[in-house]
């Protein structure tokens, strides 16, 4: 069953800025991430499914429900909120209790979430004291408080350091085991990849594609291949037409630029590795690194967002 379906969904935002037929869905208890540049839609799309726009056609149902159903709907699914305008004057304690109370949550849950959340030794702490990365925690926390099935998050992380990144990483993925689903939106490709089991690339208002992170590279994957940097350019260069003799079926192409030999095979395949490998053993070629042609998630969004886009970007 599907926590999250939008079938056909379209939004006029202004005259420069519309969603086009957006067709996204979550499996119940996977996360997706939403990736896409400055101005591509992720904000608007997660406010439509939140419920706090309108959209013009199409469809977006919660677990099956549709959105506009809002008693309902406001059960299933927790909003991450930026932390503006908290109370200062209050502790950590008498702010959760508070929010607990107008959300009808069971002390006992609270307590749990307190402590999965890491809040712990901050509960006495008054709220315009606590860090940005405890106050982010704090406010996942607050949007899980009615277990919800679907939390949605707009750039969790942003603004946070490394390390404190990490750490709430960890806190949104230990979600998982409350078995919650979730849509994040982020601007950090390593966040989209460690949290999210489906990325989805969003560009001008449009889902440009969606899937696993493997079934995305492979999509977007034109070369696959080797790179084998030499010590010595010379060596590069000799390398290059030995294995240009050899005649190997399943080399497609080979170059080189300075101390690197660029090999383009036919998909890929360990062996591919293994017999390049040997053939430098046995040459007794100083090899410096050998690398899989591999795109990574981010490589895939630079393709997708048009070369003219980033000039224009510069
Ligand atoms: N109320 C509004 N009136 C007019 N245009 C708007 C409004 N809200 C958003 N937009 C425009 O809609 C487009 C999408 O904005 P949105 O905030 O959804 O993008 P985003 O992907 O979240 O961007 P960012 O990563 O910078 O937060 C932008 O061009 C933005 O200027």
């Amino acid at each position: 069953m599907d926590i999250l379906q939008t079938c056909e969904l379209y939004k006029k935002v202004s005259d420069k800025f519309s969603l086009k037929n957006i067709n996204l869905n979550i499996e119940s208890g996977d996360f997706l991430a939403l990736i896409g540049k400055n101005g591509a839609g992720k904000t608007t799309l997660l406010r439509i499914i939140s419920g706090l726009l309108r959209y013009d056609t199409g469809k977006v149902l919660i677990d099956g429900i549709p959105v506009e159903k809002s008693s309902k709907v406001n059960k299933l699914i927790g909003i991450v909120q930026q932390s503006k305008g908290l109370p200062d004057s209050l502790t950590v304690q008498e702010y959760v209790r508070f929010q607990g109370r107008l959300r009808n949550a069971d002390i006992k849950v609270l307590n749990g979430l307190i402590e999965i959340s890491g809040l712990t030794e901050y509960y006495n702490q008054y709220l315009s004291t606590l860090s940005g990365g405890n106050l982010r925690k704090l406010h996942i926390m607050l949007s899980i408080m009615h277990k919800p099935k679907l939390v949605i998050m707009d750039e969790p992380t942003v603004g946070l350091d490394p390390i404190v990144r990490r750490d709430i990483w960890k806190y949104i993925y230990s979600l998982k085991e409350l078995g919650i689903s979730a849509i994040i939106s982020t601007h950090y490709i390593d966040e989209a990849e460690i949290l999210s089991d489906k990325i989805a690339i969003i560009d001008n208002g449009s889902i440009v594609t969606s899937g696993t992170k493997d079934e995305i590279k492979k999509l977007y994957n034109e070369e696959n291949g080797l790179e084998v940097t030499l010590i010595d350019n010379n060596e590069a260069l000799s390398f290059l037409n030995e294995i240009a003799k050899l005649n190997i079926d399943f080399i497609k192409s080979a170059n080189v630029f300075n101390d690197k030999v660029k090999i383009i095979t036919n998909g890929y395949d360990c062996s591919y590795l293994l017999l390049i490998s040997k053939f430098l053993a046995e040459g007794a070629y100083k090899v410096k690194m050998i690398k899989l042609l591999d795109l990574s998630i981010e490589d895939v969004l630079v393709k997708i967002i048009s070369p003219k886009a980033l000039l224009s970007d510069i």
